[in-house]
C-alpha cells in the first residue's frame, strides 16, 4: 500500500481564508499532502485587517498536538502564528520530546495591515526554543531585522543575517524578497548551511498578497513531506506562490488572497 504523504500547521487560523492554518492547508491539499491543524489562535481577520485575536488555551494546543502524535505523526510541519512565549514553549517542548522532522519555521510576527500576530514579548522564546528545531527558517526581511537585530539593506546583510540565524541553531534558511524595494525582483535567499541561492522571481505589483509567507512555508513543508530535498522544496514552493500571485483572485477590498490553485492549473 502506497504511504500518504501527511503534513501539519501549527498556526492561526484566519477567518478571511487566505492566510494561516485556511492557507496552509489549501497549500497542502494543492501539492499533494494529507493537511491537518493544530490551532493556536482563532483570528478574525478580512482582508482589510484583523479585527480581533483569541489564543487558544495552551492546554488545548497540547491536546490537539498529543492527538495527532498518537496516531497521525507527520512526516513535515509548518508553524505559523505562535502569538505568546508560552505558546512557543510548548509547542517547541513537544517537537523537542517526540523529535518531530522537518520542521518549517515561519517566524510570523505582524500581519500585512501592521497588527501584532506575535507579542513583542516573545521574540526571545522563538529564539531561544523554536529556532534551534527549525530544519528550515523563513524570515521575510523585517522578521529577519528583529531576529538578529540589525538592519538588512544589500545582499551582504541578507547573507550575515541568514548565517546569523544558521548560529542560532536553524538548519537552513530562506531570507524571502517579498519585502525589498518595489522596483527590485523578489529574489529570496537559500542559505542550506553551506551555500548561499538565489530564488529568482519576478514581481506582480498587487495588493492581492495576503498570506503569501505562509503559503510560501506551508509548500516547502508539503514537499519535504513528499521526501523531497530541501532545495527542491524551497524551489518548487517559490514557483507556487508566483503562480497564485499571478493570478489574483479579487476577492474582498483590501490585501486580497493569493490563489492556490493556480500552480496545479498550470501544470496539467
Ligand atoms: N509582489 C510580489 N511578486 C512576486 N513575488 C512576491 C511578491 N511579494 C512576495 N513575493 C514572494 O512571496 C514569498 C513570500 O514573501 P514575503 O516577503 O511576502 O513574505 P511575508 O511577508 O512573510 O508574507 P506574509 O506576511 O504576507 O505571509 C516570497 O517567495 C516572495 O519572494
Ligand atoms: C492567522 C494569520 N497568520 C499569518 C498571517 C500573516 O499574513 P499577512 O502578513 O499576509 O497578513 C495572518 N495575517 N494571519
Amino acid at each position: 500500500m502506497l504511504k500518504t504523504p501527511k503534513a501539519l500547521t501549527v498556526a492561526g487560523s484566519d477567518s478571511g481564508g487566505g492566510a494561516g492554518i485556511q492557507a496552509d492547508l489549501k497549500t497542502f491539499q494543492e501539492l499533494g499532502a494529507y493537511g491537518m491543524s493544530v490551532i493556536t489562535a482563532v483570528t478574525a481577520q478580512n482582508t482589510l485587517g484583523v479585527q480581533g485575536i483569541h489564543p487558544v488555551p495552551v492546554e488545548m494546543i497540547l491536546k490537539q498536538l498529543n492527538s495527532i502524535e498518537e496516531d497521525l505523526r507527520p512526516e513535515a510541519l509548518k508553524t505559523g502564528m505562535l502569538f505568546s512565549a508560552e505558546i512557543i514553549e510548548a509547542v517547541s517542548r513537544h517537537i523537542r520530546k517526540y523529535e518531530w522532522k522537518n520542521v518549517v519555521v515561519d517566524p510570523v510576527m505582524i500581519a500585512k495591515g501592521g497588527a501584532d500576530l506575535l507579542r513583542r514579548d516573545a521574540v526571545e522564546a522563538l529564539k531561544k526554543q523554536l529556532i534551534p528545531l527549525a530544519s528550515i527558517l523563513t524570515p521575510n526581511i523585517p522578521e529577519a531585522e528583529q531576529l538578529t537585530g540589525r538592519s538588512i539593506s544589500t545582499k551582504q546583510d541578507r547573507e550575515d543575517a541568514a548565517k546569523f540565524l544558521h548560529d542560532l541553531g536553524a538548519g537552513m534558511i530562506v531570507i524571502k524578497g517579498g519585502h525589498l524595494s518595489h522596483d527590485k525582483a523578489p529574489v529570496d535567499l537559500f542559505y542550506d548551511g553551506e551555500q548561499m541561492h538565489e530564488l529568482e522571481g519576478r514581481r506582480i505589483d498587487t495588493p492581492q498578497t495576503h498570506g503569501t509567507g505562509c503559503t510560501f512555508a506551508a509548500a516547502i513543508a508539503a514537499e519535504l513531506a513528499l521526501g523531497k530535498t530541501p532545495i527542491h522544496a524551497v524551489k518548487t514552493a517559490k514557483t507556487f506562490i508566483q503562480e497564485a500571485i499571478s493570478h489574483p483572485l479579487h476577492i474582498g477590498s483590501g490585501h486580497g488572497p493569493t490563489n492556490h490553485w493556480a500552480y496545479r492549473r498550470n501544470q496539467a
